[in-house]
């Protein structure tokens, strides 16, 4: 029986997915793997784990060095909840400019016993009379999954859109809208902007602080939304502009202790991928991706081992995974140990991202322990297991 523990609400046309041979719950002990969502991992906790999957795009809850130093793959749900995020984001500036959260809140709390409550509400509304998105310029700050729905949905809109990206994937960039204008530094987004989005990772002193002081400086436009993670804007930056009037809101899916207090921050619950189409996607993609690791060794959407997806024929009786560290000689000293047992190898599958070396070796035989205590032993590998057929 294969242990899995899964941390947050995980939805269950994923959990379905995994069968008979799983047992599946939050109070699952020495899991062989996690499936998780926001809730913290450390993975340096769990003695028996070989992945982690997370229900979603970040992984920024999850010790991904301590992982890799252990060999346990984690994994992700690439633009499982794009959408969700997308239109959440959209759907978020679209009230916003018409300043519909205070509008409504202020007709909830009108005296419901006022004879003339039609016309305080038609006198009332002035107070709330917006602009219009279309013609108005989005600054969109990554152009991955969800930077590129947002772009797209802006133009639908009739919005100009400036977006950057350092690292632009021609996968992504083949979906965004050619009337998007994409340039080649985050200033030149600031600087063009009526409204500005991000969707990048949050990677601590890389996008920690992206949008900050020196280059909001040139901000001449009015809301700022976060909807990526807390620490990629630098909220003291965002508390001056606001005071100061430079900022109109501040919307955001992540709370600080001061932001709950300043009605020009407008604060969501992390409620971005809170669909059931993103949470189903997510749970199906994640799922998924650790059955095809924990039975046959296949690697796809990880964020710290290359992806090898590559099936056993149907000869093949046993498949040895060997994680080492990515350096010179490793293939010829794995295959070294198979030639001194005088073990045909029927297919040697290799892939490495610069730290990882991942090898997937199929004997047509059973392999016994001795080969696997050689493999161990091997300068440089990081973790081997087996699996039968
Ligand atoms: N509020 C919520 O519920 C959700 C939040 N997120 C957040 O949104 C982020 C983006 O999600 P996706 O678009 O799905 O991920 P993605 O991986 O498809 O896109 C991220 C983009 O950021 C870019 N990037 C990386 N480093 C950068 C840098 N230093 N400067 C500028 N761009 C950089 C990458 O090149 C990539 O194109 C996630 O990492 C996560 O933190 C994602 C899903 C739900
Ligand atoms: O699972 C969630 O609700 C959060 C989603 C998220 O933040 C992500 O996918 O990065």
């Amino acid at each position: 029986m294969r242990k899995i523990k899964t941390l947050n609400n995980i939805s269950q046309k994923g959990l379905c997915l995994f069968g008979k041979d799983y047992e599946v719950s939050e109070s699952v002990e020495n899991p062989e793997a996690i499936l998780v969502r926001s809730a913290q991992v450390d993975t340096d906790s769990f003695s028996e784990l070989l992945a982690v999957a997370r229900a979603g795009a970040g992984v920024n809850n999850i010790t991904i060095d301590k992982a890799s130093a252990k060999g346990i793959c984690v994994f992700n749900a690439p633009g499982a909840n794009a959408n969700a995020v997308a239109e959440l984001v959209m759907t978020i500036l679209g009230m916003e400019v018409r300043h519909v959260f205070e509008a409504t809140n202020w007709v909830k709390n009108l005296d419901p016993n006022d004879p003339a409550l039609d016309k305080t509400i038609e006198k009332g509304k002035k107070m709330f009379s917006g602009t219009e998105l279309s013609g108005k310029t989005l600054g969109v700050i990554g152009l991955g999954k969800i930077g590129v729905l947002v772009s797209n949905y802006a133009r639908w809109k009739n919005m100009n859109v400036v977006a950057y990206d350092p690292y632009p994937s021609a996968a992504n960039m083949h979906k965004l809208s050619n009337v998007v204008s994409v340039v080649k530094t985050i200033d030149e987004v600031i600087a063009k902007s009526d409204f500005i989005t991000v969707h990048v990772p949050f990677i601590k002193g890389v996008t920690e602080n992206m949008l900050n002081e020196k280059n909001l400086a040139a901000f001449k436009g009015s809301i700022i939304m976060n909807f990526a993670r807390g620490g990629i804007v630098n909220m003291d930056t965002v508390y001056k502009m606001l005071d100061e009037g430079r900022l109109q809101s501040y919307l955001t899916d992540f709370a600080d202790k001061k932001s709950l207090q300043n009605p020009k921050i407008k604060i969501f619950p992390h409620l971005g991928a809170s669909t059931e189409e993103a949470e189903e996607n997510c749970a199906v993609m994640a799922v998924e991706e650790l059955k095809d690791y924990l039975e046959f060794g296949v690697v796809r959407n990880s964020v710290n081992f290359p992806p090898l997806d590559s099936y056993p024929h149907a000869e093949v009786k046993s498949r040895v995974v060997v994680i080492n560290q990515d350096v010179p000689n490793m293939i010829a000293e794995i295959t070294k140990v198979f030639g001194a047992a005088n073990i045909n190898i029927a297919s040697f599958s290799n892939k490495s991202n610069g730290k990882i070396g991942y090898n997937l070796i199929d004997v047509e035989t059973s392999v016994d322990d001795s080969i696997i205590d050689a493999l161990k032993k091997l300068e440089k590998v990081i973790r081997v297991r087996v699996i039968h057929f």
